[in-house]
């Protein structure tokens, strides 16, 4: 696998690069960013996995969320892979170009899909959970036993959703305004019914308060909701996880800020916070 190089630029104490790679996942080419701070020679550092939401690439976290000084100043390793799959490799399959903002190119929503036309690429989940990670470890000064996630949106859901799936495997998970019941709204009905059919028993390992219902539980949970969130409603539903976490005893912090709504605004005013609170977790 060669890994290309598309751009690396000085950010405070560190290094935002941009890098591409033929993914066997996906069969396109996908793109994801790293943000590597100065470190010693040798040296491993803890990785923060950040997953985006509907119609974000990976450059939107990027530039909009204000998480350098916070890793730079900590030695946190940040990756921010894309959504979806992309591009004019897609059209020979037949997959729409972009149908719509919260269906196919760029709202994967971190599943592997099975019905077509979006089974041949749509494999969201096997690339971040185990293509990605791969990847990283072998290029990236990243100590894969110190690994945190976190997401916004539906990259909140894929955050949630892939670290209950993979017990063990992040010391730390956090979310800012995630859909935590894609079985209860209509983003979920609408991208669930696409990828996977409409049996919805195929759905629970990407519903994280089905996860936790069936049983799956993570050892420590942050969220933040901008509590003027127009989507917090019909899309997002935090009382719904809330009520999973009490009926599991499951210890999380779920905190709703006054004034605050969806957008990257609300995510870089708390990304600090969350990234110390990981930072904690990854480094104790
Ligand atoms: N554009 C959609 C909303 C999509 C949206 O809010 N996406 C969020 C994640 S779910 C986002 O991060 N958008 C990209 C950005 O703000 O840079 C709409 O018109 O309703």
């Amino acid at each position: 696998m060669t890994l290309e190089t598309v751009s690396e630029t000085r950010c405070f104490t560190g290094t935002q690069g941009v890098y591409r790679h033929d993914s066997s996942s996906t069969g396109t080419p996908m793109t994801f960013a790293v943000y590597v701070p100065d470190h010693a020679e040798g040296e491993k550092l803890p990785v923060l996995w950040w997953l985006s939401g509907l119609t974000c690439t990976h450059e939107n976290a990027m530039t909009k969320c204000a998480y350098h000084k916070a890793c730079a100043d900590l030695g946190v390793i940040l990756v921010g892979p894309d959504t979806s799959p992309r591009g004019p490799d897609l059209n020979g399959d037949d997959v729409p170009d972009d149908e719509a903002y919260d269906f196919g190119q760029g709202a994967g929503f971190y599943v592997n899909a099975t019905q077509d036309p979006w089974a041949k690429h749509f494999h969201m989940r096997d690339y971040v959970e185990q293509e990605l990670p791969a990847i990283v470890a072998e290029h990236f000064p990243v100590d894969m036993d110190r690994q945190g996630i976190s997401g916004h949106s539906m990259g909140g859901h894929g955050a949630l959703t892939v670290s209950l799936r993979n017990p063990g495997r992040f010391r730390s998970t956090s979310a800012f305004a995630p859909i935590v019941s894609p079985l209860n709204c209509p983003w979920g009905e609408k991208a669930l019914t696409g990828y996977l059919g409409a049996d919805k028993a195929a759905w629970r390992e990407y519903d994280a308060c089905a996860l936790i219902e069936d049983g799956a539980r993570l050892s420590d949970l942050l969220v933040d909701q901008g509590a003027a969130d127009n989507f917090l409603e019909e899309q997002l539903k935090t009382h719904l996880l809330e009520k999973a976490v009490a009926e599991a005893g499951m210890n999380a912090t779920i905190r709703m800020q006054d004034g605050y709504d969806h957008s990257y605004f609300f995510v870089s005013t708390f990304i600090a916070d969350h990234i110390a609170w990981h930072a904690e977790r990854l480094k104790a």
